[in-house]
């Protein structure tokens, strides 16, 4: 038994642990996928991804319960549970109209902290850590087989950074320009623990899920099969 760079425990063979010195996993270095997209593989500890996956517990049952939101008459694959303001295609609100017309959940203030260092070391700015506001957040939960097609994330109202938080099986993401759904694009494998961050030049790159990887989620993360991914947004919205 072993526990490899994640803190990930798993059974080895004396042969595998023989080879691993060989043919260890590439590292994921820090990368910009364009201007203000920017990529940090494994962020999050599988500690902290455990306990996000425990708060998730808790958001999914209510007030307002996780539900696949209905797109032009078609469900979507995903389901969501948002926190500080309720998005529904295409617009926010603090109550859950199409739902059961509960007010969502407040966005708390752990999320609020842990966004403003994910915006500064994404961005090497330490000056955006004092003044980035996110007041919602978008909880997706993937099965084997959901999926999220090309779209821009645009029902806010500024145009400060996204924060994104991915934790269990991985998925390929693919992030693409501002003009169409079409190339230039490129796909990354985004893995339980990763951060994108995507603001700046890149806040309206059409991006979506074409795929997840099932039985991928490390062992120690929380969730034993499915994908979690958070979503933090600055809505610009008052009551
Ligand atoms: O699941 C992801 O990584 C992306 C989610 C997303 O684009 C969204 O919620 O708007
Ligand atoms: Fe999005």
């Amino acid at each position: 038994m072993r526990r490899d760079r994640t803190g990930c425990t798993r059974h080895r063979s004396r042969e595998s642990t023989m080879t691993d010195a060989l043919f260890e996993d590439a590292p994921r270095p820090a990368r910009a996928l364009g201007p203000g997209a920017f990529w940090l593989p494994g962020w999050l500890t599988l500690e902290q991804q455990a306990w996000i996956v425990d708060r998730f517990h808790e958001w999914r049952a209510g007030p307002v319960p996780i539900r696949s939101a209905t797109v032009r008459g078609h469900e979507m694959s995903v389901q969501t549970v948002c926190l500080g303001w309720h998005w529904r295609p295409y617009q926010y609100s603090r109550d859950a109209v199409d739902v059961n017309g509960n007010q969502v959940l407040a966005f708390p203030d752990w999320m609020l902290r842990l966004g403003r260092r994910a915006i500064v070391e994404a961005t090497g700015d330490s000056r955006s850590g004092d003044t980035y506001t996110p007041d919602t957040a978008l909880v997706n939960l993937y099965d084997d087989d959901a999926r999220m097609g090309m779209h821009q994330d645009k029902d806010e109202a500024t145009l400060e950074p996204v924060v994104s938080l991915s934790i269990g099986d991985s998925a390929t993401f693919r992030f693409g320009n501002s003009e169409n759904r079409n190339r230039p694009y490129e796909d990354i494998e985004l893995r339980s623990g990763d951060l994108f961050v995507f603001g700046g030049p890149s806040r309206l790159a059409f991006h979506g899920i074409t795929k997840v990887q099932p039985r991928t989620a490390p062992t120690g993360c929380g969730l034993r099969e499915g994908r979690i991914n958070i979503t933090m947004r600055v809505t610009g919205l008052t009551d």
